[in-house]
Order: structure tokens, then sequence, then C-alpha cells
């Protein structure tokens, strides 16, 4: 059979069900499941030779790292002629809001059919708790920004009313009604939290087809979560009550208990219980993607449907959100504030762009990483010394050498070079030479402090605890370096308590550059404490 082309706001055969495959998407919301552009790239080059016909490829707004994948997607896949002449939309999702969706729209402009699929919740539990917005702002949002988002030129704008299956269904007719004014040209019909039973969904659909206005100018698509294990029989009677668009992720992964699975049919086997299994997998209460965190947060029962407890299941605290590439500033603010970090605003939006660059190199950010970026982000403004440059030469022959150069508040440059034991022994000493010889020639004049002060601050440096920690497994992972330091004056090397002790940490790919950057936050400290 030839599939009929997609020309949005046109149905040429009504008979026929699309099948959008969100595995980049809500499948990557899987905890743990992070994917790099290059591996997104790989798998929707393979969702394209399976016939897919509709690409979310991500969430542009998220992270850098996505938009870049889903334009790669775009610009390549987005293009490519299938045996049938068909061509795959390419969909990039975005909030009601007017940076979501014009991020979306840069990321998807390429491909031959490019799709904004933009959603809010329209159930009274997320309206009041997660949004704080009435019905009437909702509707007021959602139809501005479908029209905004044709206003770029996108002429294939899908809305998703989040959360449809508890949203009271005159709204939904109302809203959904309201956007195919605005230009919609898809309704995706989610039962977000994966709530209802397969005759309710059925009839959710054959509803909102018979009771909506315009309706049938459009294609309805549904979206089927599996937190009672019903994605794919909810999905099922959603096409048999009329829906024209199945949305399902590869292995059914996706947010908690996942998403109705592209290959899975009406039978479940399997030896091994896959984390987002309903109910009892590890992910069926944990909560991967910023927005989710956020509305779980402010209440639960936004995002599951049974408390974990009422089924036997213990959530300890700390448990419940995972910080990765999707997490948004508030999961990672209620996650410093159980670390017993009370950041300002300003702080936490500065550690945040450090951690959202870290969470793309790396699946998970464990709490070790987040002590390290705090510890980086809350001591920077005191910083004294940065490092410039650093390079190192080592090997078997013994004689590692280091070059560091670092720079000073007032701009100025200063590069010295040490032999050592080993490479970052080396770095340490190179380090220690700049901060001595400026001592000893008490040349820099810094802070407006007198030359005796100077002299003070600087004096040299005891190494009273190093460690490295690699917390996931693999060589590319990040390096968590920690360092702790002791002033030591020449003139009273006496009792070592008379001397506090002062810390530095930093997080990067690199163990030697991390291992310095830790070096040199300790000893911005020491000179910062007097
Ligand atoms: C049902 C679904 O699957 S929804 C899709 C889930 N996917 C994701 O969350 C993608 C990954 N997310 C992220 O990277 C981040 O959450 C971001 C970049 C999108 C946002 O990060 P932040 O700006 O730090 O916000 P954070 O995630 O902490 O909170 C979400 C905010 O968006 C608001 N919001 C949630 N949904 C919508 C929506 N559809 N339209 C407009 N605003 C919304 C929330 O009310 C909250 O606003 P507030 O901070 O003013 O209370
Ligand atoms: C954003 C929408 C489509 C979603 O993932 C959901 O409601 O589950
Ligand atoms: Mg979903």
């Amino acid at each position: 059979m030839t599939r009929p082309h997609y020309i949005p706001n046109h149905i040429p055969d009504p008979s026929y069900v699309r099948i959008l495959d969100t595995t980049l998407r809500d499948g990557e919301q899987s905890p743990g499941a992070a994917m790099t552009p290059r591996q997104k790239l790989d798998i929707a080059r393979q969702l394209w030779k399976l016939g897919v016909d509709v690409i979310e490829a991500g969430f542009p707004c998220s992270s850098e790292s996505d938009f870049k994948a889903v334009k790669m997607i775009s610009e390549e896949v987005g293009n490519c002629v299938g045996v049938d002449g068909y061509v795959p939309v390419i969909i990039g999702v975005a909030r009601c809001n007017e940076r979501d969706i014009q991020t979306a729209w840069d990321a998807i402009k390429h491909a031959k059919r490019p799709r904004i699929s933009t959603f809010i919740a329209t159930s009274p539990i997320h309206m009041e708790h997660k949004l704080k917005k009435s019905k009437e702002e909702v509707l007021e949002i959602a139809c501005r920004m479908v029209s905004f988002a044709r206003s770029l030129g996108c002429d294939d704008v899908q809305f998703v009313p989040e959360d449809a299956a508890r949203s009271e269904k005159e709204y939904l007719y109302e809203i959904i009604g309201e956007v195919i004014k605005a230009g919609a040209t898809t309704v995706d019909i989610p039962d977000t939290v994966g709530i209802t039973m397969p005759w309710e969904f059925g009839k959710l659909i054959a509803d909102i087809k018979a009771n909506t206005p315009a309706i049938h100018n459009v294609v309805i698509s549904t979206h089927c979560h599996n937190d009672l294990g019903l994605a794919v029989a909810n999905t099922i009677e959603g096409a048999r009550a009329g829906a024209r668009q199945l949305e399902v992720t590869i292995n059914g992964i996706g947010e908690r208990a996942g998403n109705a699975s592209l290959e899975e049919v009406e039978e479940y086997t399997g030896m091994h219980l896959q984390p987002h299994k309903a109910l009892v997998g590890a992910n069926a209460f944990v909560h991967e993607s910023g927005i989710h965190q956020d509305g779980w947060l402010k209440h639960k029962a936004t995002y599951e449907i049974i408390p974990p407890e009422s089924i036997g299941i213990e959530r300890s605290s700390g448990t419940g959100i995972v910080l990765g590439k999707l997490s948004g500033r508030q999961a990672l603010r209620k996650r410093l504030q159980e670390l017993g970090y009370q950041l300002k605003d300003d702080e936490v939006a500065s550690v945040f762009l450090h951690f959202k660059a870290m969470a793309d190199k790396k699946k998970r950010v464990s709490d070790a990483d987040l002590i390290a970026l705090v510890s980086n982000e809350v001591t920077k403004a005191e910083s004294i010394w940065k490092l410039g440059d650093l390079q190192v030469i080592c090997g078997t022959q013994g004689l590692s050498t280091a070059t560091v150069k670092l720079i000073s508040t007032d701009g100025s440059e200063h590069i010295a070079c040490s032999v050592g034991s080993g490479s970052v022994d080396s770095a340490f000493k190179a380090v220690n030479l700049i901060v001595k010889i400026l001592k000893d020639v008490c040349c820099l004049i810094y802070f407006r402090i007198s030359l005796l002060e100077l002299s003070r601050k600087i004096e040299p440096v005891k190494l009273v605890e190093y460690s490295v920690t690699i917390v996931t497994e693999g060589v590319d992972e990040i390096a968590t370096a920690h360092v702790v330091i002791r002033k030591e004056n020449n003139h009273d090397s006496t009792e070592q308590n008379v001397h506090p002790t002062f810390s530095g940490t930093e997080a990067g790919k690199d163990v030697v550059i991390s291992s310095v950057g830790a070096y040199i936050a300790a000893i911005n400290k020491m000179l910062g404490s007097n």
C-alpha cells in the first residue's frame, strides 16, 4: 500500500493511521536514557528506515545538545525520501511560550515537513498547582502560542492539552476547538499519567471527535503512558475510536513507566523486570524531566496517579527525582537544598548553566558532582587566581613536566614550569612557583593591599589531602577532584592546628585539569581568608 501524502489540514485517506515515534523526546525522559546528538541522529535514521511517519526529534529548548540533535535530524533525516516517496515529518516540542516555540522552529525549519508540537496542561490539578493559571488564561495562552507558531512560517502545528485524560471534557472541546481556529493541524490527546482504562480512553477520543467544532479538519493523535500497563491497549482503543496518529516509543521507554511500545503487540513476556515496568519497575515513580519534576515538587499528584507508599513501595528522601540533562532549575534547587545549600536565585541560575553543560556530557549528575559545581560557583566571585593554560608531559621515563599559566585579578598572566613525580604533582608545583615568586619579588599589587600584607597572604602552601572521584564508569566520565591545603608559615612551622585548612573542588572531563582547578580554588579561598 502506498502512503497517502501528509498535507496539514487535509486528510486524503481517513483510514490511514500514522505512527509518531517519540523515543527521542519522551523516550529520553526515561531515567538514564540521555542520548548524544550523534546517537539521536543514528536512531532517527533507523526510524526512517522502519518507515515511521512522524519523528518527534526532541525538545530543542531543553539544552544546546538537544537543539543540535533536532537540527541535525531535521537537516538530514527530514529530507530523506523513502522508496514510496514519503519524507518523514520532524517534530520539535515546545512549551506554550515564545522562546520554546522560536527555538523549536529554528531547530526544525530545514526539514521538508517540519512540525512544532506545543503543549499546555488543561487538567484542574495541573492548572492550579503547576501552572498556577485559570482555565481562561490557559485557553488564551494556547491560542496565542499556536498563532505565534504559525506566524513563524510553520504550517504544521500540533497542539497537546497535557493531562487531557484528567481534564474536564467540556473544557477540552472548547480549547481544542479554539486552537484549531488559531491554526492547529493535529491535536494530540495524552493520558499523561497513564490513568485510564482502554474503554475510557476510547470514549475520550470518540467524545472529542463528536463534540469538538472543526475537528474533522485535523488529525487526532494518542499519547498513552504505561503507569497501569495499559498504554498499548489504550492506544489501540484510541485508534478504534478514530485517532489517526499513534504515539509510541521503541521498547516503550519514556517518563516513569514509559509509553506505548512501537513493537509490542498484545502480549508481554520478559525475563527481566525492566526499569520502566508499571508500578513496580525502578523508574515507575521516578521523574526525569524538568517540567514533571517541577509539577511533582509542587504537588505529587500532578504526575503520580497513586502514592507509591500505598502499594508498599517506600521512597526515601532524595529519591523521586533524578538529575540529568532534562532537569530544570526547580529540581536542581530542591536537591541543593537537600544537600544543605541555600543559594540565592542568581547563584542557582549560575550553577544551573554549568549543571546543564555537565549533564549534556554524562547521563546522571550525582550529589558529588553537584557539590563540586556549587563549590566552584559560590567561591568563583572571590577568585584571585584563575587557570589560564595548562600543559603536562608525562610518561614512563620519569620527569613529568608541567607548564602552568595563571591569570590574576588585574588580568596579568604568569607562567611557570616545574618537574614533579607525576602530572598532578608537577602542575601543583608550577602553581606554587607562581604564588611563591610573586611573594619573593613582591611585584603584584592587587586589591590595593600593602606589600607586607601581600607577602602574608601568599605564604607557601602545604597539600593536606587530595582525591579524585570518577563517579560513573568509563574513561570519558567526569572526574571530581578535591584538594585540602594548609598555609605553611616559614617563620613558624610549629603546631599544625594553628593554621586552618582550605578546600577546593572541581569537576571536569580531565583529571589533571580538574585537580589543578581544585588546587587553585583552595588557594583562592586561603588568600581570601585574611
Ligand atoms: C508531559 C511531558 O512530558 S512535558 C515535557 C517534559 N519535558 C521536559 O521537561 C524537557 C526537559 N526540560 C528541561 O530541560 C527544563 O525543564 C526546561 C529547560 C524546559 C525548563 O527549565 P526551567 O526554566 O528551569 O523550569 P523548570 O523545569 O524548573 O520548571 C518548569 C516551568 O515551566 C512551566 N511550564 C510547565 N509546562 C508549561 C507549558 N506547557 N507552557 C508554559 N509553561 C510551562 C512550569 O510552570 C514551571 O514554571 P515556574 O518555574 O515559573 O514555576
Ligand atoms: C508533552 C506531552 C505530549 C506528553 O509527553 C504527555 O502529556 O505525556
Ligand atoms: Mg508523555
